[in-house]
């Protein structure tokens, strides 16, 4: 049930050889998650990528050497057991166009925002289907993905979908489709906002005085140390703020502007308007 569970650890990818895996697309993300895959000591022989821009093809055959990198699909991804979508929404359409041609009878696993297992399925015929969301600090092996498979995927292809992921960080299943929005809403955009705040609390620094290099530091460093500290505690997130919180002191005094401006209702507005989002993207591929 390792597909199935968060808190259970699935084997390795690396004590066994990749199963044939085309990725479909081989943009940021795909890089982030291939480059995982190699970092976790999987071998690339069995790793195809399509790709049709040379300059981006050129940058993934240097960094993955050992992968068949295609311009556009081919027989090379007949065999393939697992095919990852990871173009953008709007390209999803005419890629699975290009490949349905080639591909055999394959685990389709998603990284696509919005894109729903219906869409998938009429674009592809497929039917063993599992969606996830992962972030960028896949890159480091330190995201976290959403998944949810559909109703005819196994076990098997559960532990698959799993296993591709593992190296870019945690996994959260979630047992409906929509919440992937949520998903996508809280943690596949959620980097963004954490870049967003440490912008502002460096560029903040620097205004009051901080070289741009300290502040940054500083502004980092207290956002991942705050992450680490609520992870590792089981107080309330409420009760941690209130920890720092002096009555009369310094943290008061900004926590009141961030009240005075209804700081927390324009974030929640902020992750209801990416959640809208990726239901427009799928609604807009259901209806194209
Ligand atoms: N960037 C992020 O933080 C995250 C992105 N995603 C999802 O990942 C997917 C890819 O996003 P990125 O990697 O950021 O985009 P990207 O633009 O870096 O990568 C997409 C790649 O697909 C290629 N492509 C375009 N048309 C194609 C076709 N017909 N056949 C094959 N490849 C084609 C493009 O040349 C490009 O290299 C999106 O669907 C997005 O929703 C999911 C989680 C996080
Ligand atoms: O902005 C986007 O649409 C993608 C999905 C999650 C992160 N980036």
């Amino acid at each position: 049930m390792c597909g199935m569970n968060a808190n259970l650890t699935c084997p390795a990818i690396h004590s066994v050889s990749l199963p044939i895996t085309a990725f479909i697309g081989g943009g940021n993300m795909s890089s982030a998650l291939i480059g995982g895959l190699l970092t976790s000591g999987a071998e690339l022989a069995n790793l195809r990528v399509v790709e049709p821009f040379a300059e981006q093809r050129a940058r993934l055959q240097q960094r993955f050497p050992g992968a068949q990198i295609l311009e556009a699909p081919n027989a090379a991804l007949r065999n393939a057991q697992a095919v990852v979508w990871a173009v953008k929404p709007q390209q999803f359409a005419q890629a699975a166009a290009d490949c349905r041609a080639h591909l055999g009878d394959a685990l389709h696993v998603s990284i696509m925002a919005g894109v729903r297992c219906r869409a998938i399925e009429r674009q592809t015929g497929a039917q063993r289907m599992v969606r996830t969301m992962p972030n960028t600090p896949a890159l480091i092996g330190q995201g976290i993905t959403g998944l949810f498979a559909s109703a005819q995927a196994s076990e098997a292809d559960r532990a698959l979908a799993d296993a591709l992921l593992a190296p870019a960080g945690r996994r959260v299943w979630v047992q409906r489709e929509d919440l992937l929005d949520a998903v996508t809403a809280v943690s596949g955009s959620g980097p963004a906002y954490a870049f967003y705040l440490a912008e502002a609390m460096t560029r903040a620094g620097e205004e009051l005085g901080l070289s741009g290099a300290q502040a940054r530091e500083l502004a980092l460093a207290t956002l991942a140390g705050a992450a680490a500290l609520a992870q590792g505690s089981s107080e309330p997130l409420a009760t941690l703020r209130a920890n720092v919180t002096s009555k009369g002191g310094t943290t008061a005094a900004a926590l009141g502007v961030f009240d005075a401006a209804d700081m927390q209702t324009t974030i929640i507005r902020a992750l209801h308007a990416a959640d809208q989002r990726a239901k427009e993207l799928g609604d807009a591929l259901e209806a194209g």
